[in-house]
């Protein structure tokens, strides 16, 4: 089916008001033109990211009531520990109240200075950790993943000659992990199939070096294998999980995004001397290795949205929601990463705005745009989010984008359909839409604060 109806039925509701046009421009004005810290009682539609923001089931909010809040030993801890354990294959698993509370985990146990972290297109709290413990991270990604225009089924791919020649020139030794995101993020939600991840596994293994997957959206990567790559059609969500996950070391997993909870993560590991060292720091970071940083009740919801996310009509709507929303766009010849990838559909802010250079921020000019039509809250993915680097200077990504990210389960085809039309009639009078400028910039991931203003 091209656009499958919802698999669900609503049993609880949350009122949407829409603002008026002179009330969106001064709250954009207040938010110093940053999406990120507009109000969320100012939004209509908040496309701005599907962490944290799926609705949950009704199973899910039974689960609530059954949480064991217990600073040792909680029972919801045991579940979930098995849920990882069955679901993923991993057997060591070290809870942490989100996902990048696992990555600054990972980065410190694994990561010496000087080390070289290759992975398929940076994420940016993947790399802040990184480096903030002397690690470079290394861009492997395909080509093609940074170039929107191309189609390709698994753009999420690893460029194993780029890997390889990375560990001829830095030696083996200098790399402790490749990470790998399933999908990945950045690149526009683009998927990995099996055939490559099964070929990173082996180029890593013979050189002694560790495959850490960031898993935070596997469920729809493996949904693309199915989808896409030939031999995996007849298989369920479930098996090509378990096979994708088969050949990493270890994950991180930002759980709310395909455990479909509002919060929570973990780090889950094959090796126990990596397993005692992440447990001696996440005491400091998180809390006991039984709850870290989660309450008893959402270590519960997420054992039980686990096992949900494998639900072939759950994931297969998820997915083709996204893709209605893009193909809406795309046949209105507004310009979006193609293809469609599986969290999000991304607007190509530099054929949408050409008169306006990359250092006049047009993605961030761009969102804060589309809020003002339509109160539509979007995320800028493009100069602003990749920050500075070691010297100080702007980073210009290939990409300059907004990400409309779809929360799991919340919203209709009919709300996209509001979405398409706010992004379509701000493509017929684009060349009106100015730049933006910094007023504040923060020193570390700066998009979640930065303020800006107009260039006159
Ligand atoms: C691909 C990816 N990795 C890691 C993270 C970090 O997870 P969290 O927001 O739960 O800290 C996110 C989202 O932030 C993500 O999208
Ligand atoms: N991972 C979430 C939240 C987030 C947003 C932006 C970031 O750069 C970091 C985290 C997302 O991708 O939406």
């Amino acid at each position: 089916m091209m656009y499958p109806p919802e698999p669900f039925k609503i049993k609880s509701v949350e009122t949407i008001k829409m603002t008026t046009k002179e009330e969106r421009a001064q709250v954009l004005k207040e938010a110093g033109y940053n999406t990120f810290l507009i109000p969320s009682k100012k939004v209509y539609i908040d496309l701005l990211t599907d962490s944290g923001t799926s609705a949950m089931s009704d199973h899910q909010w039974a689960s609530m009531m059954i949480g064991d809040e217990a600073y040792g030993g909680s029972e919801n801890w045991y579940h979930l520990r098995d849920a990882v354990q069955e679901v993923y294959g991993f057997e060591y698993v070290v809870p942490t109240h989100q996902g990048r509370g696992a990555e600054n985990l990972l980065s410190q146990i694994m990561i010496k200075h000087g080390d070289y972290i290759p992975g398929n297109m940076y994420f940016t709290t993947t790399r802040t950790h990184i480096e903030l413990n002397g690690g470079k991270f290394v861009d492997v990604i395909i080509d093609e993943a940074h170039q929107p225009e191309i189609e390709l089924p698994f753009k999420g791919n690893v460029d194993l000659k780029k890997y390889q020649n990375l560990i001829d020139e830095v030696g083996a030794n200098r790399i402790p992990y490749i990470c790998v995101g399933v999908t990945v993020n950045m690149a526009g939600g683009q998927p990995v199939s099996m055939e490559n991840l099964r070929k990173v596994k082996e180029i890593s293994e013979k050189n002694g070096i560790k495959v850490m997957f960031d898993a935070t959206r596997c469920v729809e990567n493996a949904y693309f294998i199915k989808e896409r790559e030939p031999g995996y059609g007849d298989k369920s969500i479930a098996e090509i999980l378990k096979e994708m996950m088969s050949y990493a070391d270890g994950c991180t997993m930002s759980g709310k995004k395909d455990c479909l909870v509002n919060i929570g993560g973990f780090l889950a590991l094959r090796d126990q001397d990596l397993y005692e060292k992440a447990t001696s720091l996440v005491v400091v970071y998180e809390g006991m290795p039984t709850y870290g940083g989660m309450a008893g009740r959402d270590m519960e919801a997420m054992a039980t949205g686990i096992y949900e996310s494998l639900d072939f009509h759950y994931i297969e709507h998820r997915i083709k929601q996204v893709r209605y929303l893009g193909d809406k766009l795309d046949e209105a010849g507004i310009p979006i990463i193609k293809p469609v990838g599986g969290h999000a559909v991304f607007l190509d802010a530099k054929r949408f705005l050409p008169h306006l250079s990359q250092d006049e921020l047009p993605a961030q000019a761009l969102s804060a745009e589309i809020y003002l039509d339509s109160g539509v809250r979007s995320m800028e993915r493009g100069i602003v989010s990749a920050g500075r680097d070691e010297k100080g200077r702007n980073r210009y990504p290939k990409l300059e984008t907004v990400r409309l990210t779809i929360p799991r389960r919340v919203y209709t085809y009919s709300h996209m359909d509001v979405v398409a039309d706010s992004v379509i009639s701000l493509f017929d009078k684009r060349n009106s839409i100015k730049g933006l400028e910094f007023v504040y910039e923060p020193p570390v991931l700066r998009f979640f604060t930065a303020r800006f203003k107009p260039i006159e």
